[in-house]
């Protein structure tokens, strides 16, 4: 297990980069406790990929360098980086059985066959895949197959970080909440450095303690799940992330307030910065049907279970807001108020207004 910092990295897949477009990868500075689970996020061609290549060793950056445990590995190439790699289709031998298959990452680095036997009994038994031990691995179904490439990945305790690109995208939608509650427990208990790629936010924000948001080459946040949530610090991070995302209305401010279609709309705190574009964030959660608040018309309702999404127009600005009551009508005129503690200020996509106190 190890600690892994990356230092001013960046990458270029030109000969001669000139431009800031240039790069796939835009200057990522990162330090990632030696036992934590991580996830990179973001949607495709943000550059996630080209990231775990450099830290796998696949790619060698343009700049910058990557340290495990302090050490320099910048230079070194995959197999001695002492990394386990777990990817979007199972990679296991289908002619051997699922035993040999978890046995084999350990015998090929030559550990004795009573370690091998323990080490493969305990994370089969983690995986709830005993009874299949004997089986051959040919006659899996893919979520199985998966599940021990997975048990491949996680079977050696030695490694610097196991990495996950995308593991569930072959598992059945019905299985994908069973194998990623799975990942985490098994991450409770082996406590190995887990670096977990995904586009899927529901995937990042169940996995990892951390996740890292990127887009177009670049990290826009760092940040537990709640703190990307609740707090976003970009625009994309606040739209991005949740179900609806983050509303994010067009405002003017004015003497120190941020006006939205002519209404005062108080924010959680002073607004800092000046000029650029100014809008307001807050997340449908925190807005309320009430008889105070902006006058709106509601457009359309969606019920989606346990609670409602209304969709309304505040002027010509079109908002989202969730609610666990009974919705109101299409076309009804209403009140829509903001949880003052969750109303931000972005100025040119970045979080401009002082947290609440
Ligand atoms: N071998 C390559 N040569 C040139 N450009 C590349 C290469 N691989 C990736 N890119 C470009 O680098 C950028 C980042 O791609 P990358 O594959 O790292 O993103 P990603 O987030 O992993 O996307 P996906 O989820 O689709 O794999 C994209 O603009 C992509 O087109």
């Amino acid at each position: 297990m190890a600690k892994i910092s990356l230092s001013k990295l960046r990458h270029s897949y030109l000969a001669n980069p000139s431009s800031p477009d240039d790069f796939a990868l835009n200057e990522i500075d990162l330090n990632w406790s030696d036992g934590g689970a991580y996830a990179l996020l973001g949607p495709s061609g943000c550059g996630k990929s080209t990231l775990l290549n450099i830290i796998s060793g696949l790619l060698h950056p343009s700049e910058g360098h990557i340290l495990f445990d302090d050490k320099d590995v910048t230079d070194l190439p995959p197999d001695q980086r002492n990394i386990a790699q777990v990817f979007q289709f199972p990679v296991i031998y289908d002619t051997m059985s699922v035993y040999d298959n978890l046995a084999f990452p350990l015998r090929n680095r030559g550990v004795p066959a009573d370690k091998v036997d323990q080490r493969v009994k305990e994370i089969a038994e983690m995986l709830e895949v005993t009874e299949m031990l004997r089986k051959r691995a040919a006659g899996l179904s893919p979520d199985n197959k998966q599940k021990i490439s997975m048990g491949r990945g996680l079977v050696r305790d030695d490694v610097n970080v196991v990495m996950f690109d995308e593991p569930l995208t072959v598992i059945d939608p019905h299985l994908k909440w069973k194998l990623r509650s799975k990942l985490k427990e098994l991450h409770q208990k082996v406590r190995v450095t887990m670096i977990y790629v995904t586009h899927d936010q529901t995937e990042a924000l169940t996995f990892a303690d951390q996740v890292v948001v990127m887009q177009e080459g670049e990290v826009v946040q760092i940040g537990t799940p709640v703190e990307l949530f609740e707090r976003p610090t970009h625009t994309f991070v606040g739209h991005f992330i949740g179900s609806p995302g983050m509303n994010i209305l067009p405002a003017d401010v004015r003497d120190g307030g941020a006006f939205l279609q002519g209404h005062h709309v108080p924010l959680e705190g002073k607004v800092t910065g000046e000029a650029g574009l100014t809008q307001i964030g807050v997340r449908p959660e925190f807005i309320r049907v009430s008889d105070q608040g902006l006058p709106a018309v509601v457009r359309k309702v969606s019920d989606v279970g346990r609670h409602s999404v209304i969709e309304a127009m505040i002027g010509d600005t079109s908002i989202k807001a969730v609610t666990e009551d009974s919705p109101p009508e299409q076309g009804e005129n209403i009140r829509l108020a903001f949880q003052q503690n969750q109303t931000r200020l972005y100025r040119d996509g970045w979080l401009t207004s002082e947290a609440a106190t």
